[in-house]
């Protein structure tokens, strides 16, 4: 059976974007759990956190996991998946974990050119380049705990695709 692929790291490493690419490479499913969430909730983010708040998007965001968890399938998680133990947890327990690691100013410009604030609602109520490196202060180590395997978001979608699939390829032979 092929585990199912779960991509982690800040908003803006690329989850969404390096797990479509990812997912043909390998013929996969793809699955976002924020898209997930909007989906079933019929909401974007900014508008369940202005309804109920951070813990009930939180404990959202936990079902949402759960609910896309499938065999061959690459899922893209949302950016405060790790925060939760539970989380972190299943996620080690139920497939193959990959960080994509990327410097806060080269997340904050991303997230500066395509802020879409309907999914990303501020966090810190900072501006975006503070708020980035605070929150990779703050969860960076989570991340790195979690992940099974880390790759290097900076570099072109086709080469993070190739570096995640080397790793991958590494653990199956060792
Ligand atoms: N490797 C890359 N090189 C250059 N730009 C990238 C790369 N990966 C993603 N991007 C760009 O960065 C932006 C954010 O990417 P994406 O939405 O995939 O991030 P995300 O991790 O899913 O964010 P979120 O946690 O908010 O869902 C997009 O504009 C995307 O095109
Ligand atoms: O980093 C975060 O806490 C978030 C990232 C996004 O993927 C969304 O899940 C939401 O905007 C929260
Ligand atoms: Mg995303």
């Amino acid at each position: 059976m092929s585990l199912p692929i779960y991509l982690i790291g800040a908003r803006g490493c690329g989850k969404t974007t390096i797990g479509q690419a990812l997912s043909q490479a390998l013929g996969y499913a793809f699955s976002d759990t924020d898209h997930n969430l909007q989906l079933t909730t019929q909401r974007t983010v900014a508008e369940i956190v202005a309804a109920e708040g951070w813990d009930s998007f939180r404990a959202r965001e936990t079902e949402s996991l759960r609910a896309v968890t499938a065999p061959a399938t690459v899922i893209a998680t949302g950016g405060g998946m790790v925060l939760a133990e539970v989380n972190r947890r299943f996620m080690r327990e139920h497939g193959q974990v990959i960080w994509l690691n990327a410097p806060s100013t080269v997340l904050a410009d991303r997230l500066e050119r395509q802020p879409e604030a309907a999914q990303r609602p501020t966090l810190t109520g900072r501006p975006i380049a503070e708020e980035m490196s605070d929150i990779l202060r703050e969860r960076a180590h989570l991340y790195r705990q979690t992940a099974h395997h880390e790759v290097n978001a900076m570099q072109a979608p086709e080469q993070v695709v190739d570096q995640i699939l080397q790793s991958l390829s590494l653990a199956r032979a060792s």
